[in-house]
């Protein structure tokens, strides 16, 4: 009888990203850039102020592009196609959403602000509407705390709740990546932990990136760890990357041993 194999199942990527570099007008400010990032895992991007993690982070959905004078080589694939020549920007932010630093929900009620995507990209039937808003509180845990006031104001809601509603109204339109720039940093304690919890539950089905400088945050959720820095021109680069234990625990390199260990940044 022939000995079972065990397979090993094979890591997918959803972004796939070669030779990137990005200059602000004349200001280089990502340098020679190659990073792939795994499915339904949560990456995180650390390194100190200005060292390039939110323009990186705005390169996978191409907000860059609302910036003038921005040029960028290189290639980024995302499931397999060029982001900068085979995706449309509007189509491509429908797959691949993106929550700020500061929650911003719109000045509308809870209902609109999760039912603003769908309709704008469909217009579907009020009860399919109304499916949509609830899952979508439910996936961000909201759904509990506001399902008796979804017609009120979601500026009448506290920031860790609009926090979690700006992930639902991500999450409403089914992107397959989420990407978020130091989504906690404006929260207290009590709405981070919530949010870290949410994050880690999210990844069973999207793949989550975060740009974060809480170090602690970055080694509690998440999978795989970025490390850039700046160099002697100002400009971004990457340091180490790989699994977040190893980067933390076990650091290839001596400047992300020094960084994590506190002695610079
Ligand atoms: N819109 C812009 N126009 C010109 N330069 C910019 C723009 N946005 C960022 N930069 C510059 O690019 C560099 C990288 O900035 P970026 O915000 O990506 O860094 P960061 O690592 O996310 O910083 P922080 O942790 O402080 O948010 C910085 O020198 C910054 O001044």
């Amino acid at each position: 009888m022939m000995a079972e194999v065990a397979m090993v199942p094979e890591t997918e990527y959803v972004f796939d990203v070669h030779g990137l570099n990005l200059w602000y007008g004349s200001s280089h400010a990502l340098k020679d850039v190659d990073m792939q990032i795994e499915k339904n895992s949560i990456t995180a991007f650390i390194g100190p102020s200005g060292c390039g993690k939110s323009t990186f982070l705005r390169v996978l959905d191409r907000m860059n592009d609302l910036i003038d004078n921005v040029k960028i080589t290189g290639s980024v694939l995302f499931d397999g196609r060029d982001v900068y020549v085979d995706y449309d920007p509007m189509d491509l932010r429908r797959k691949v959403g993106m929550v700020f630093q500061r929650p911003n929900p719109f000045p509308m009620s809870i209902y609109d602000n999760i039912a603003y995507g769908p309709r704008l990209h469909g217009r579907p039937p009020k009860s399919e509407l109304d499916a949509i808003v609830e899952e979508s509180l439910q996936r961000a845990v909201l759904w509990d705390e506001v399902k008796d006031r979804l017609n009120k104001s979601a500026l009448s809601l506290s920031g860790g709740q609009q926090q979690r509603l700006c992930i639902a109204r991500t999450l409403a339109i089914n992107p397959e990546v989420v990407l978020m720039d130091e989504p906690t940093s404006a929260l207290d304690p009590i709405s981070t932990t919530k949010i870290e919890e949410l994050m880690v539950e999210l990844k069973a089905k999207y793949t989550i990136v975060i740009v974060t400088h809480n170090m602690q945050q970055a080694s509690r959720i998440s999978d795989n760890t970025a490390f850039f820095l700046i160099d002697s021109e100002r400009c971004g680069y990457l340091v180490e990357y790989g699994e977040t234990s190893g980067l933390f625990f076990n650091p290839r390199d001596k400047r992300t041993e020094d960084y994590i260990s506190g002695k610079f940044g």
